[in-house]
């Protein structure tokens, strides 16, 4: 397991031990010896990055008992530690009631560190993800719910934070699988309608000859098949939150109806004679650039004023890197769990695999993949044989367990001269003329993956390109089945 851990002791020796053994087993330490400063460092928006404070009790500016009270005053809520001189029953029954997860009697040996350590920790990732979960299937689950360490996506719950207080119709831009979905959940539950219907509907999901029935509702009889009155999403979000997931699927048809609805507040069922009053928050997302689609003409531009108001990027998992351990750390609590799998850490291999690889199916992707580890997983640590298609995509071999950046194995081969990569690129066709530059580029890519075996960090850097355009410009000259690059091409959803 790893984390960031706070060590808060008025003695040297003591920080000194506690911040070896911490080391030792992987963490992260930070040191520090007083009250006062520590409770500065947690007050930070973030926490100041801390996963667990390991807190002395008897200290001469601030006292750990002070510590703790202060923290709970100020609402926050980081797993703590503390480390008692005497272990008086008294003294532990007293700080566990001021809200201690756990305690050590100095000085601690290593494996007594190493169990309450990893025990709060992962008591603290499963609490979360159990309240996560069950706030999401109540509607309830916040932005406070949604963790990050990434500035970009902070700035975006900055965003939603601000959108959720008014009545301003949000679009959500972003890949697959960014968290497009919890979003919006948590921009209904920290609105007025918190305690209304929240309602989605993937646009994309719905057969196009029914998506005006199952938005705006049929009366009985409307059409074959209509065997009873049906009353459509619209009217069963009234007084809530309606989420068009996959807005721009919608068809032209289906546009100017919900652009109608939009301006005058009420809906027409199919076969219906009467208009029905509807009060409904919308909240759209698009993982395809909207305006993209209003210029090629598939997407009415009206509609997309209407929708776009209050847009809000969601930033895709490879640009928020500081989320990939968290998140990789907390799904493996759940699916442990769930799994029943005595699974606990995550070697730093591994982590470090994970942190370098592009995620282009994003959260949902990661997620899907420490699924598949914990079942996968023989032993109580995930190492990079669980990741194997991760690995393979990386270039790197799933073997390896050292806690080492995964760059490739295998030296590269040495480059091959400029002129005979010119000699072997034909520039021009035989009828004379100049190839066009996308075979030109295909060529020089497929030669690159033969040439350095689908080592894909190697590749990227030798190209000068970021992995990410690599894997893009792989998917779009349909380069992902060349032997040599096999890249992972599992859809998102199925890929781990
Ligand atoms: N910050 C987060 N913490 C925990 N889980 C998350 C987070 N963000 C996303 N997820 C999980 O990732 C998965 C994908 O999220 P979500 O369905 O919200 O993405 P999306 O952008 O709506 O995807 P799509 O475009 O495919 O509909 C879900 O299982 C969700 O619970």
């Amino acid at each position: 397991m790893s984390g960031t851990l706070l060590i808060v002791d008025d003695d040297a020796v003591q920080r000194r031990l506690l911040e070896a053994m911490a080391r030792r087993f992987g963490y992260e330490p930070i040191v520090m010896d007083g009250g006062e400063q520590a409770v500065e460092l947690l007050s930070q928006p973030d926490r100041g990055g801390v996963d667990l404070m390991l807190l002395d009790l008897v200290m001469p500016d601030l006292d750990g008992f002070a510590v703790l009270e202060r923290l709970k005053k100020a609402g926050i809520d980081v797993p703590v530690v503390v480390q008692t001189a005497n272990g008086s029953i008294d003294t532990i029954i007293s700080a566990m009631r001021a809200g201690a997860a756990d305690f050590v009697v100095k000085p601690v040996g290593p494996e007594r560190f190493q169990v309450s350590v990893r025990n709060a920790l992962r008591a603290r990732e499963l609490e979360g993800e159990v309240r996560r979960i069950g706030k999401r299937q109540s509607n309830r689950l916040s932005f406070d719910d949604i963790q990050t360490r990434s500035e970009t996506m902070q700035a975006a719950l900055h965003l939603g934070r601000r959108a959720a207080s008014s009545n301003i119709p949000v679009l959500l831009e972003g890949e697959t699988g960014t968290g497009k979905d919890v979003f919006a959940r948590a921009i209904h539950a920290s609105s007025e309608r918190a305690g209304k219907p929240f309602v989605a509907v993937n646009c994309g999901a719905i057969p196009a000859n029914l998506v005006e029935s199952v938005l705006f509702g049929h009366e009985r009889g409307a059409f074959t098949g209509a065997t009873e009155k049906h009353a459509g999403k619209f009217v069963e979000a009234h007084g809530g939150t309606l989420f068009l997931d996959e807005v721009g699927d919608l068809p032209p048809e289906a546009q100017v109806k919900l652009l109608r609805v939009l301006q005058d507040g009420e809906v027409d069922p199919v076969g219906g004679k009467k208009a029905v009053r509807v009060d409904i928050r919308v909240v759209s997302a698009t993982n395809q650039s909207l305006i993209d689609k209003v210029k090629q003409g598939s997407f009415r531009e009206d509609l997309y004023y209407r929708l776009g108001v209050f847009p809000v990027g969601i930033p895709p998992l490879r640009q928020r890197a500081s989320d990939i351990r968290m998140l990789a750390r907390l799904f493996l609590a759940r699916f442990a769990a769930e799994e029943g799998r005595p699974v606990r850490s995550i070697a730093p291999a591994a982590l470090a695999l994970l942190e370098n690889y592009p995620w282009p199916g994003n959260v949902r992707q990661l997620e899907n993949a420490v699924f598949r580890a914990v079942v996968l997983a023989e032993n109580s640590e995930l190492t990079t044989a669980e990741f194997p298609q991760i690995a393979s995509a990386l270039g790197v071999s799933s073997e390896l367990t050292m806690p080492a950046v995964p760059e490739p194995e295998k030296p590269a081969q040495p480059p091959v001269p400029a002129k005979n990569i010119v000699r072997g690129l034909a520039l021009t066709k035989p009828d004379g003329h100049v190839r066009p530059l996308e075979e030109i580029e295909r060529d020089v890519i497929s030669h690159a993956l033969n040439h350095y075996e689908g080592q894909m960090t190697e590749i990227a850097r030798r190209l000068g390109i970021g992995r990410s355009t690599l894997y893009r410009k792989l998917s779009d000259l349909n380069l992902t089945d060349t032997p040599c690059g096999a890249p992972d091409t599992t859809p998102p959803e199925a890929a781990a």
